[in-house]
């Protein structure tokens, strides 16, 4: 898969098609009533609207010429009631495309989020997570105005439009047909800015997505660069970043806003040119109250015309989201349930890895033709080089990622063919980077058994010997600690991640590196009571301190994704191999310390 980053625009997978637009539409289909009360009030309001020129052509026409007092107050009191009826109508068309558009949008949102949480670590390897963010939360919003308002205007405009040429034609044929000469002229134009109108969107939104990463990138890296001094570098990426999605934005709204003033231009030349042989037709079938009228109309007739231009404006700006949030929303999960999945049963604990050759890359091999058994409550201790392909060979027995050849059998049941869901909750998984959600403490021993009650969560805690350092907390158990864990030191983040990953009372337990930041003290206390936390449980243990697993049933050397020594503490070391190496510098390193 091909990797991203922040200074780079992503390709688009699969470029927007009207099925897409389709598919938005699948969105309003629930609002489906309400939509239609809206357009109808819309409706409603549009032809109150639009009586106003023929109310003023009766006034001059009629009532005026005729002294009819009466007539005229009776024309003013129907104009009065015609503008509180828009209004009101207006007021509820307000309400009612925000309640559907909001609605809408929490909806394509909450699908977009269920989404993410299905997608494998493949995805998430792969680009800036500033880049998934932005599409969540500033492509979604850029549909509001689309879903709030959009649809609804296109109906009533239209139905405006087809009303005020019913009044036009009933007014003057020949000046109605001249007033439409604009029209092919307007055609021209949108024809021809509308392939750039779509690039240049599609490029801002890249430019957005690009400063949305490199912001994200920032925040999290913050320590370091403030360790480093690297402020003022990183005040220069950030304003060519910035300035790029600056000149993108001016571009597309420069092509955007050609549309607006063509069609204002075409209106103005429409109505002069109608004032021109109106005027000169006067007397002659044409009265002055009928042109008054007729010109009141052509102000109205460019207003919905104008607002079709900014719903086919607002439609190709949106695609430029849209295409993006469906291109997120189609993405597969790399790691998924197959067809003929079922439940994995109750795991005893045997765990196999037959010939598995796996790679992160297209043809890249990270393990090579690793074969392995484990027996059912057997400790395996994973040393090596950093690099030398530990985490993934536990990543593939949680099926993080899928293996690319060879298999991996639990109890005699190849992984791929249980269901993930069945497979990993028999699983406890602490991973090399413990990550603390923001909540409490007690929140996070449970994020992954939420039955658990508090004395089960106590319990975990004192297993690890967590215990006497979150009683130590202000508010105990009850402390908030924000995302990341901030507030804590990363030795108490790997204990409360190692609680949280023995709550959930796993067959399998994988440990990464699980202890590399506790005090020595801890540890050995730790140390202690890892016996009977492991007892009947299959367990992974990656360490780079081999202090850690001396005791493990057996030790696994890997060495360039291969395992090239097996064997106890003992073994190993009578060999006087690579781990005998390994351990003898250990020592030494300690000894000189
Ligand atoms: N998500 C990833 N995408 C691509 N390559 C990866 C990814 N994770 C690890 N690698 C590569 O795979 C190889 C093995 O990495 P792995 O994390 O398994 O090593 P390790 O033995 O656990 O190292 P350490 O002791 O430093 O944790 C490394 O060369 C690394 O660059």
């Amino acid at each position: 898969m091909a990797r991203n980053k922040f200074d780079v625009d992503e390709e688009l997978e699969s470029p927007f098609s009207f099925i897409q637009l389709k598919r938005l539409m699948v969105y309003l289909k629930p609002y489906k009533k309400k939509i239609l009360i809206t357009v109808l009030i819309m409706l409603i309001a549009s032809g109150a609207n639009l009586i106003g020129p023929y109310l003023i052509s009766r006034a001059i026409d009629e009532e005026i010429p005729g002294k009819d007092v009466g007539g005229l107050m009776l024309l003013a009191g129907v104009y009065l009631i015609a503008i509180i009826i828009t209004g009101i109508c207006m007021k509820y068309r307000i309400r009612m495309m925000s309640q559907i558009g909001q609605s809408v949008i929490v909806q394509i949102r909450k699908d977009l989020f269920t989404h993410l949480q299905k997608l494998s670590f493949t995805f998430y390897d792969s680009r800036p997570h500033g880049k998934i963010l932005v599409r969540v939360v500033n492509y979604v919003n850029s549909l509001s105005d689309l879903l709030s308002n959009g649809l609804i205007n296109l109906i009533t405009d239209l139905f405006s439009l087809l009303v005020i040429l019913g009044f036009m034609f009933a007014i003057d044929v020949k000046l109605t047909l001249m007033a439409m000469i604009g029209f092919p002229i307007l055609a021209a134009v949108i024809l021809l800015i509308k392939n750039a109108q779509r690039k240049a969107w599609q490029l801002l939104s890249n430019k957005q997505s690009n400063m949305n990463a490199y912001i994200h990138e920032s925040i999290n890296g913050i320590k370091v660069t403030q360790a480093f001094t690297r402020e003022e570098e990183n005040k220069r990426i950030f304003s060519e970043v910035s300035d790029s999605y600056r000149s993108s934005w001016m571009r597309a709204v420069k092509i955007q806003f050609l549309l607006w003033p063509s069609i204002e231009n075409i209106s103005i030349l429409t109505t002069s040119l109608i004032y021109v042989v109106g005027i000169s037709l006067i007397g002659d079938g044409v009265t002055v109250g009928a042109l008054v009228a007729f010109v009141g109309y052509i102000g109205m007739f460019w207003a919905p015309i104008a607002n079709i231009g900014n719903f086919y404006n607002a439609i190709i700006n949106a695609t430029a989201y849209l295409e993006r949030i469906f291109e997120m929303i189609d993405e597969k999960p790399t790691v998924k349930d197959l067809p003929i999945a079922s439940e994995l049963p109750l795991i005893k604990g045997k765990v196999e890895f037959k010939d598995v050759t796996f790679g992160y890359e297209e043809g890249e091999k990270i393990l090579k033709n690793i074969n392995l058994s484990v027996n059912p409550g057997e400790t395996i201790a994973l040393v090596g080089a950093t690099g030398s392909g530990k985490t993934t060979i536990v990543s593939l027995l949680s099926r993080f990622y899928d293996v690319s050849s060879g298999r991996i059998e639990i109890d005699g049941v190849d992984i791929q063919s249980a269901t993930i869901a069945s497979l990993r909750k028999q699983m406890g998984v602490m991973l090399q980077d413990p990550f603390i959600f923001s909540g409490t403490i007690m929140d996070n021993i449970r994020y992954g058994r939420l039955d658990a009650t508090d004395e089960e969560v106590i319990e975990a805690a004192k297993a690890v010997q967590a215990h006497p350092f979150i009683s130590g907390l202000s508010e105990g158990y009850k402390t908030e600690v924000n995302e990341r864990g901030t507030r804590l030191s990363t030795g108490q983040r790997q204990l409360i991640s190692f609680a949280r990953a023995l709550l959930a009372d796993p067959k399998i337990l994988i440990l990464d590196e699980a202890t590399s930041s506790i005090d020595t003290e801890t540890e050995l206390a730790l140390q202690k009571g890892l016996e009977t936390l492991l007892a009947g449980r299959t367990s992974f243990i990656i360490a780079h301190r081999l202090s850690t697993i001396q005791n493990a049933n057996r030790i696994l050397v890997i060495d360039k994704g291969r395992i090239i020594e097996e064997g106890t503490h003992k073994e190993l070391i009578d060999k006087k191999s690579y781990y005998w190496k390994l351990h003898q510098s250990q020592h030494q390193s300690l000894d000189v310390g």
